[in-house]
């Protein structure tokens, strides 16, 4: 029998380090430090501007004199920011770096910038940016006033700059500290900008000089033939081009080229002079023309089209930075939710002793002997790893889960046998005095803080008290179930939290659906931060059942919408994307857009499928066969698990599950495909299986008045201005004001796409539109008919399909803009 030590739990109380770098890290230290250094630096700024005014006066009264002598004399100074300010002001500018010392202001407002959450620059490159330009300032100064600075008051350069630059100069020479100064400016510049390479490149090749060069002479013999060429256009009989080209002889210094352009001018009729003109082709042309590739005066230039995606780069731009609209964005803190742990929790080793001595008695009453017996406090259960004698069988210990349940009194046994990847079995038994799993212990660890998931969701704790995390994009779509009262809001809830706390608005929404609309009532706060809607919805919590058919429509097409800029940018996925998107290698201006993660919930599923049948499990299952890769996840929950209402369909797509308590063992199964579900205690007890592990959680338990701190501290911080916009949805039976008739200013939001699919397939058929676009009948009918009556296809054909009357794709795009 294992011997369990008094294993009473003790509180670590946090050491002075901790604290101090707590305090240190907290957001109130942070900012009040930040506004510190920003008002000091405004000071030492007024100091070296008032030097320049001032310095002059003050130099007799600060030079040589120490601080402490000054302080006493104080007031007798002329700088504004009075006698500390004059001598600050002197050591910078005098006896450090002159007027470089400018920089350690760049770098102490980009400090206090920081600190108070105004920007979000890499201290560390702006440390080492200012640090140069300090040094290299002073030199450069220094070096360009050199001569008779000892006379003036203010030193340009500081002490520094000075010494620095006459011992260079002593060493290298007055070119050499030239070379040297502009050597390291070049070098900066090369650090600063990545234009400084093309540009120096251009510059010591000289092809500026050339390019000048040969843009003159074009323009000259340009000038000169325009000239020609409206004359001859002016004159057509021969007599006044004779008079043209005597007067034009007077004015034209290149005779010959103007000679022969006339003698072809007058042997063909019509003449189109096409005057290259140097500029323009310069600017037009993707590369400047080489001088090489200027061949007897031939321009010969290569176009190279921009229109791929992959040519695109903006980096010059610097990185695109999705949360830069809410900058100021603040992260709910822990203190928003309560904290129900009460501390110290005891083992209560009584009851442990008892039930081991229980556990015991009842399988030797049935003939099985145990070898040992292990015990694992979890919060609100015990699991007891049995190792039988040897030569019992697995399958008698599992028959007996009623027996134990009953000697024990206490429901909610489950028996794991054996326990995987352990030569054990396992017994779980509830605790008489259960814990509540607080979602503040949760959120605050330093698992879910420091973890990286693109989707973390920190659901509670297992039976080890390890708190159990999963990323929701790797799952990508997760079914709950649960009867009623067993914990499934308060999950979904959890999950939502954990979401908010460690997502920024921009890169994640919401589509909530809430067919009781009471559950979800509590994010309404949150609209303009986190939630998605359809264009003309009031509210973006969905309640009705149109609006959830509508939208989940509206959400597949958005999963097509990005599956089509996936495809244009060459990823694979959203991931990828966005990265590219944020180096700036796809172009905005073609559709390009940084797209957030959409996590729609639904609860309370099974109504849905009850009254809109189809309709809603069509769009789900779509949704969850493909939308992993372009970052839409479900979370749907029901507490009627029924298989009429999880239907084979939603199973094949859903293969993440959750189940709370649950009322009998087909349930289930219906669920999670075994038994268990039906064993467990309630109040967020939790089964957690994803393909063939199943897990065992306590969820973590975040109440409504909690929920609502968090949404509002959310809700009272800048939102964008309104809430994130999904693609319109036109349903199968919107539309139809005057049948018959076709309206094609009021086109189908799918025309164009289907057009080109007609026209690149050359088929004029309804079913393929119906499913390139998973649309009804009626919708793709009438999409038909659209196209039709914009001389797209052939009128109706009977069974065969209608003929295509685009042959190319040049052809519709340009038919596509007449129609705009
Ligand atoms: N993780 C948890 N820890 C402790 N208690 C919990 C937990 N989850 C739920 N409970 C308790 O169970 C009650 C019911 O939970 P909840 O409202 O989430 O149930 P539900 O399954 O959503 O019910 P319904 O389907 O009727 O809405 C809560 O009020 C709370 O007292």
């Amino acid at each position: 029998m294992a011997k369990k030590s008094n294993t009473k739990q003790t509180t670590v109380t946090p050491g002075f380090f901790t604290l101090l770098k707590e305090f240190f890290t907290n957001e109130r230290t942070r900012f009040i430090s930040g506004l510190i250094i920003s008002f000091v630096t405004v000071y030492v700024g007024l100091s070296l501007i008032s030097f320049f005014f001032t310095g002059g006066i003050d130099q007799s009264k600060i030079d040589n004199v120490p601080l402490g002598d000054l302080v006493l004399n104080k007031g007798s100074v002329s700088n504004w920011t009075g006698v500390r300010g004059a001598y600050l002001a002197d050591l910078l500018m005098n006896r450090w770096f002159g007027i470089s010392s400018f920089v350690i202001l760049f770098f102490l407002g980009s400090l206090g910038a920081k600190l108070m959450n105004l920007n979000n620059v890499s201290l560390l490159r702006r440390f080492i940016f200012s640090a140069t330009l300090l040094i290299w300032g002073s030199l450069f100064f220094a070096f360009v006033f050199l001569k008779g600075y000892e006379d003036t008051f203010i030193y340009l350069g500081g002490q520094h700059g000075y010494y620095l630059s006459e011992k260079m100069i002593n060493n290298i020479g007055v070119p050499g500290t030239f070379l040297f100064i502009l050597g390291t400016f070049l070098i900066i510049a090369v650090f600063c900008s990545k234009r400084t390479i093309p540009f120096l490149q251009k510059l010591f090749s000289f092809s500026w000089f050339r390019e000048r060069f040969d843009r003159k002479k074009t323009s000259m013999s340009g000038t000169v033939e325009e000239e020609s060429g409206d004359l001859i256009a002016e004159f057509d009989t021969e007599k006044e081009l004779e008079e043209a080209e005597s007067q034009f002889e007077n004015k034209a210094p290149a005779e010959k080229t103007v000679r022969l352009t006339y003698a072809d001018a007058i042997e063909e009729d019509s003449f189109e002079i096409n005057v290259p003109q140097g500029e323009e082709v310069y600017e037009s042309f993707a590369e400047p023309v080489r001088p090489s590739e200027v061949v007897d005066d031939v321009l010969f230039t290569i176009d190279v089209p921009t229109g791929d995606d992959d040519v695109y780069d903006g980096s010059s731009m610097g990185e695109y930075d999705p949360k830069l609209d809410l900058s100021q964005y603040r992260y709910p803190t822990t203190d928003l939710l309560k904290k129900y742990d009460v501390g110290d929790h005891q083992v209560d080793m009584e009851e442990q002793k008892a039930n081991q001595t229980r556990i015991k008695t009842t399988l030797e009453n049935f003939g099985i002997n145990i070898a040992s017996i292990k015990a694992t406090v979890g919060p609100t259960l015990t699991l007891y790893e049995v190792i039988p004698e040897a030569g019992v069988r697995i399958s008698k210990i599992r028959n007996l889960e009623d027996d134990i349940a009953l000697s024990l009194s206490a429901l909610g046994i489950r028996i794991i046998a054996p326990m995987p990847g352990k030569g054990t079995i396992g017994i779980e038994v509830p605790n008489k005095d259960p814990q509540i799993v607080s979602m503040q212990s949760v959120i605050a660890s330093r698992k879910f803080q420091e973890c990286k998931y693109d989707l973390p969701v920190a659901l509670g704790k297992t039976i080890t008290n390890e708190i159990y995390m999963f990323d929701l994009c790797k799952m990508p779509h997760l079914l709950v179930a649960g009867a009623t009262g067993q914990g499934k809001s308060v999950g979904l809830n959890a999950i939502i939290t954990s979401l908010l706390y460690k997502k920024h608005p921009s890169e994640l929404k919401f589509v909530l659906v809430d067919p009781k609309m009471v559950e979800f009532s509590i994010y309404s706060e949150i609209e303009r931060h986190y939630l998605a809607k359809l264009p003309d919805a009031d509210k973006a919590i969905i309640t009705d059942f149109t609006k959830v058919i509508q939208t989940l429509n509206s959400l597949c097409k958005e999963m097509d919408d990005r599956y089509d800029l996936l495809m244009k940018a060459h990823t694979r996925n959203i991931k990828e994307y966005n990265e590219k998107f944020i180096k700036r290698r796809l172009n905005p201006e073609k559709g390009h857009k940084y797209m957030p993660y959409i996590v729609v919930i639904i609860d309370e599923f099974g109504d849905l499928i009850m009254t809109a049948g189809k309709e809603i499990e069509l769009p789900i299952a779509r949704i969850a066969q493909k939308a992993r890769a372009v970052g839409i996840h479900m979370v749907i929950a029901t507490q009627r698990p029924s298989t009429n209402i999880i239907t084979g369909t939603i199973k094949a797509n859903f293969p993440a599950r959750l189940a709370f308590r649950v009322s009998s063992m087909i349930d289930s199964r219906t669920i999670l495909d075994s038994p268990g579900a039906n064993q467990l205690i309630g109040r967020g007890d939790l089964l957690f299986s994803q393909g063939n592990d199943m897990i065992r959680v306590q969820c973590a338990f975040v109440d409504t008045p909690e929920v609502e701190q968090v949404a509002s501290f959310i809700g009272s911080q800048q939102g964008y201005p309104t809430a994130f916009q999904l693609p319109e949805y036109v349903g199968e039976n919107d539309g139809d004001k005057m049948p018959g008739a076709v309206d094609l200013s009021d086109r189908d939001p799918l025309f164009d796409e289907a057009a080109r699919l007609l026209v690149i397939q050359q088929q004029g058929s309804t079913s393929l539109i119906q499913r390139k676009f998973a649309i009804g009948y009626n919708r793709a009918g009438r999409l038909m008919d659209q196209l039709e009556a914009a001389g797209i296809v052939g009128p109706f054909e009977g069974s065969k399909a209608r003929q295509v009357l685009i042959q190319d794709e040049y052809n519709l795009e340009r038919l596509l803009n007449s129609l705009k």
